[in-house]
């Protein structure tokens, strides 16, 4: 057995499926989770010392790479000081600064632990705001584990079969509207019934949690458009696209302008951060300033923030994102030339330094229906060929892939020659 065997067998014993998050379960692909023990740049390294080149990436935040000298470096510091005081820092002041510089439409924000915190926050901001309680959601988006946001979720939810979690009261569920996505139809037809009902629409504006669908053209446009004409507040849940897909996150890649915004992953640097924010008028409302009720003992943590400081100021830098874009489409083109070579039907899709891999003979990739047309089974195959060459990929057909600027051409050769012999292996085991 190896040690990763061993390890998810004592992990069982006192933990629900042996992780504390499903989507680590390998549920999606079969098999044994891998335990790590150490990650450095590009790789992951497991408990039976065998490295792999990481498309994971913590789900997200290691955008730099893991154990980035800089960010390891700013978190000893300010570890040197305490790890928690429950008062406000400079360096909460700090990185709100920085965040609203980096993205125009954030007049303030309020840090949280997560992006579930955020989504469900500025949720119940927009209801507050609003006074309406109903809110429109898209299938196959995933905003975290809160409640009202649990339906038709994408990620480990779709991953698992549950997207409509039980556990949620029915009558929450009711306030939740779930609409397809890259359907701009479907959000005027609704709101053309119960626009005045709807307090907020809440969007991943690049869908990153059932693979990776780029927004149909007009579709975010027209969402704006929509908020706009029937007064409700737009949510960009930008926890996976922030700070990734371009410096100012989707808004930016695509110029919309969002009410507000959610964000985690990538502003805490690798460690358990997430922040809301957006239109003063609409922030003003969260307590102590207003009557929506806002709370966290450990938000803004020193440590979180100095990972998070760190982090966003070595991504500032010029060129950053247009790096980590070249890479990932060098790395797409490659996988799409060697699938083609061996005939295997496949599509890509990217934005910035996000990407999806799709089994599938398609032209290109729009709807929910087009992800679930995909072979899965294909992908499970796939997944545990890269694995053995050394590549380790979201254990799922339905999540995102992520590259970080640790990521280099020698990183660039052994995916592709991984996904060459993948490729190959899976032509052979279908002809
Ligand atoms: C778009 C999006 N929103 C919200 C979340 C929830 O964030 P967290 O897992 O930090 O609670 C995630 C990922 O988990 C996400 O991808
Ligand atoms: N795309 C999936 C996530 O980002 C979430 C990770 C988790 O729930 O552990």
């Amino acid at each position: 057995m190896s040690r990763s065997e061993i390890l998810f067998n004592d992990a069982q014993k006192h933990i629900p499926g042996g992780v504390n998050s499903p989507v680590r379960a390998f549920k999606g692909v079969g098999g044994t989770p891998l335990f790590f023990k150490h990650a450095e740049g590009a790789y992951v390294i497991d408990e039976d010392d065998k490295r792999y080149v990481d498309y994971v990436g913590s789900w997200g935040p290691m955008i730099l790479g893991h154990s980035h000298p800089e960010v390891l470096d700013a978190v000893r510091r300010q570890l040197e000081h305490g790890l928690s005081y429950g008062a406000p820092t400079a360096l909460e002041t700090e990185m709100a600064d920085l965040i609203c510089s980096l993205v125009p439409s954030m007049d303030m924000v309020r840090m949280v632990s997560s992006g579930t915190e955020a989504t469900m926050s500025a949720i119940r901001l927009a209801r507050g705001y609003t006074g309406r309680d109903t809110i429109i959601k898209f299938e196959g988006c995933y905003h975290g584990h809160s409640d009202s946001l649990l339906v038709k979720a994408g990620s480990g939810a779709l991953t698992l079969g549950v997207p409509s979690s039980p556990g949620v009261p029915a009558a929450f569920a009711t306030h939740t509207l779930t609409l397809p996505y890259n359907d701009l139809g479907a959000v005027k037809a609704a709101l053309a019934e119960v626009g005045q009902e709807i307090a907020c629409i809440i969007v991943e504006p690049v869908a990153g949690n059932m693979n990776c669908v780029p927004p149909a053209p007009g579709f975010l446009e027209g969402l704006r458009q929509q908020c706009d004409q029937h007064g409700i507040v737009l949510i960009f849940d930008e926890v996976m696209t922030g700070f990734r897909v371009a410096l100012g996150g989707a808004q930016a890649y695509y110029k919309i302008t969002p009410d507000l915004s959610t964000f985690g992953k990538i502003v805490g640097g690798g460690m358990p951060v997430g922040c809301f924010g957006g239109k003063r008028a609409i922030m003003e409302f969260i307590a102590p300033l207003g009557p929506v009720y806002q709370a966290g003992t450990l938000s803004g943590n020193p440590l979180a923030m100095a990972a998070g400081l760190a982090t966003l100021k070595l991504i500032s830098r010029p060129g950053f994102h247009q790096e980590l874009g070249e890479y990932t489409s060098q790395l797409l083109q490659g996988l799409q030339e060697r699938a083609d070579a061996a005939g295997i039907p496949f599509v890509t899709t990217q934005v910035g330094a996000m990407f999806g891999l799709y089994f599938s003979g398609a032209d290109d990739i729009v709807t929910f229906q087009d992800v679930m047309a995909s072979d899965a089974e294909r992908f499970k195959r796939f997944f545990h060929l890269m694995l053995e060459g050394g590549i380790y990929l979201a254990p799922s057909a339905f999540e995102a892939g992520f590259t970080s600027i640790a990521h280099g051409a020698t990183e660039l050769q052994t995916t592709l020659d991984a996904a060459e012999h993948a490729f190959a292996q899976l032509k052979q085991s279908t002809s």
